[in-house]
């Protein structure tokens, strides 16, 4: 850290600070690409990498200097921002996070509980792959062969029932200083969800249609980052092709998650349509 702070590209005022937005999942929903879009704004610095300080204890342990240097370099009127989904569902990271600063700002990024336990089966099911392991097809994970219910061991159906882990962050967080990001809609139109998170995070509006590139052979929109001819995707690892769930299981699915998905609008205030699809 000591020789970066001294690097000749290094605006004199620049130095770390710990981060005053915060991305606390969810994860699968679409944090990286927000993280990184969110990184054209001139006044948003983003940590490269997912920390993990407030839900893995021996990074917690570590404490907030370490944290700090983990930040990337910023001037004052810049905001620092990170993001590790694993947070959202942490049962420590809410309180860990308050006695940080309480004033800090979350956004939490959600996308079709069920899109989001595909995608999380699709990563795993690739990474299994890719190590010649073997691979058990998405019903039997997410249905249990004994009861013929929604399995609630499988984590990602845990993960999927927002309602439980929000209900820990409104214990910490005045409902105002989370922002919540539609990540389905970000997948079709960016820009419309990254204007409501300018306003929330109170920065100048700069994000306009230029910045984003809708790639015809990735089936997601680019970025075109300010002063860059070339447009930036994301890595490969985002936008895998989903498996198709038999009917039937994404039915018993369906049924599931209404009535949690109410449950979570109810608390949030906030209303998708999740069921519809
Ligand atoms: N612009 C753009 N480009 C590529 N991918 C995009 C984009 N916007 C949203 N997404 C969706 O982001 C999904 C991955 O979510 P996360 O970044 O939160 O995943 S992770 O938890 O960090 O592993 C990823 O999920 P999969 O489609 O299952 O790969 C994408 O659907």
């Amino acid at each position: 850290a000591a020789l970066s702070e001294s690097s000749s590209e290094q605006a004199p005022d620049e130095r770390r600070v710990l981060p005053q937005a915060i991305v606390i999942g969810v994860r699968k929903c679409g944090t990286r690409a927000l993280l990184e879009f969110l990184g054209m704004h001139p006044q948003i610095k983003i940590a490269p990498d997912e920390v993990h300080f407030f839900d893995k204890d021996d990074r917690y342990e570590r404490g907030l200097e370490w944290y700090r240097q983990q930040m990337p370099m910023s001037s004052p009127g810049q905001l620092t921002m990170e993001k590790s989904p694993a947070y959202f569902i942490s049962p420590t990271a809410p309180g860990r996070i308050q006695s940080m600063n309480h004033t800090v700002k979350l956004l939490v990024i959600l996308r079709n509980p069920i899109t989001r336990v595909i995608s999380d089966y699709t990563q795993t099911f690739t990474k299994k792959r890719s190590r010649n392991e073997s691979c058990v097809p998405i019903e039997d994970l997410v249905i249990d062969s004994f009861s013929g219910e929604v399995n609630l061991r499988y984590k990602p159906i845990d993960i999927s029932i927002y309602h439980q882990h929000w209900a820990r962050w409104m214990m910490k967080f005045p409902r105002h200083q989370i922002h919540i990001v539609d990540g389905d809609r970000m997948i079709v139109d960016p820009l419309s969800e990254l204007i409501q998170v300018e306003r929330f995070l109170g920065v100048k509006p700069f994000l306009t249609t230029d910045n984003f590139m809708f790639n015809a052979t990735r089936h997601f929109y680019c970025m075109r980052k300010p002063g860059r001819a070339t447009e930036h995707c994301l890595g490969f690892s985002k936008g895998r092709t989903h498996p198709q769930l038999k009917p039937t299981v994404h039915q018993k699915l369906k049924d599931f998650f209404r009535l949690h998905n109410n449950l979570f609008y109810q608390l949030s205030g906030r209303e998708f349509h999740w069921d519809a699809t």
